[in-house]
């Protein structure tokens, strides 16, 4: 039930390199967003949401191949609310590289971007994708629910093929960046200590900050500390939950694991029920500071 692809000759021609930098551009040029926190987190929650509704037990598997999420009719699912701003700083990036980039590879390349130009860990990537029709949409609600606990999460998890406890927890780490917004997802905060820097603080802070668990305006439960710092009640399991908070202590104490599993775990987020060809390249993308531009 994997998809096969056939990258075209058009695609080995474009520098990757040269889109990567176009797209840290980018970040860099709207670091007014969400009151300077910067794109760079929503980019990183487009790529995850461009590949997160992959399922391999339905006949529409979703993931980031067919680019679904350009149509309105994904990018509409009250999941997705606040990633349309996402997708539009792509559009030109889209519009210059003239169909010899897919939207499944521009959405995945954006997240890699955001990830390393946040100082986060390098992300192997592989071009390739090919955008399917408005038919490879898949049905709307594949995206998890906020409001569950650490069962839900496991398995939740378990759909997109991660077996593993340690990717689980890495993954959900990206909560390192950005906020959430009462508008989009009926979840508000962290106020003020919302970051733009892919760092291990967000399981420092699970384990270290005195959290209560209050309603917020919208009527969710959310934890809150007296620093103005919130979780979800999805983040909070990872503490609840015997096995995962064991992770969340190796990953709080040492940056460097959390790196290494998030790497792996978030190019195979990536790459979802995609075959690449042996021959295709696995990339690694220098950051703009390390090539001095
Ligand atoms: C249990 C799984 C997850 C749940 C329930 C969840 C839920 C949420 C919610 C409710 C928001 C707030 C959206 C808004 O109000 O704007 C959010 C933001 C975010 N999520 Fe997740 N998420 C999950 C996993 C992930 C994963 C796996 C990644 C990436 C690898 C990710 C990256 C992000 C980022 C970067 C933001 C901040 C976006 C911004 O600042 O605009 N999340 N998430
Ligand atoms: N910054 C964040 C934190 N935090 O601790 O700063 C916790 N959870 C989050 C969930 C979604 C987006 C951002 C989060």
């Amino acid at each position: 039930n994997e998809v096969q692809f056939a990258a075209s000759n058009k695609l080995k021609n474009t520098n990757y390199q040269n889109v990567y930098n176009d797209i840290a551009n980018v970040i860099r040029e709207n670091d007014e967003h969400d009151d300077y926190i910067g794109s760079g987190p929503v980019l990183l929650r487009l790529a995850w949401h461009a590949s997160g509704q992959f399922d391999s037990k339905q006949e529409i598997k979703g993931g980031s191949y067919n680019g679904t999420l350009r149509f309105d009719k994904e990018l509409s699912d009250p999941s997705n609310a606040g990633l349309k701003y996402a997708f539009d700083l792509l559009k030109p990036i889209y519009k210059k590289y003239n169909h010899q980039i897919s939207h499944g590879d521009l959405f995945t390349l954006a997240g890699v971007v955001a990830v390393q130009e946040m100082g986060g860990p390098k992300i192997p990537w592989r071009y390739g994708r090919v955008d399917g029709d408005i038919e490879t949409v898949p049905l709307n609600g594949r995206l998890p629910d906020a409001n569950q606990n650490a069962n839900y999460v496991r398995n939740f998890f378990h759909r997109l093929n991660f077996l593993e406890d340690k990717e689980i927890v890495a993954l959900i780490g990206a909560h390192c960046v950005g906020k959430t917004h009462l508008k989009n997802s009926g979840f508000e905060g962290p106020w003020g200590a919302a970051t733009n820097m892919f760092t291990n603080e967000f399981f420092r802070n699970l384990l270290t900050e005195k959290w209560v668990l209050e309603k917020n305006e919208a009527g969710n439960q959310q934890y809150n500390n007296d620093k103005g710092y919130m979780m979800l009640p999805t983040d909070m399991a990872l503490v609840q939950d015997g096995s995962f908070k064991k992770i969340v202590e190796e990953f709080a104490n040492d940056e460097s694991s959390f790196f290494k599993v998030f790497s792996s775990a978030f190019n195979k987020l990536l790459e979802n029920g995609i075959k690449f060809e042996k021959s295709s390249p696995v990339l690694y993308f220098k950051t703009l500071d390390e090539q001095d531009i």
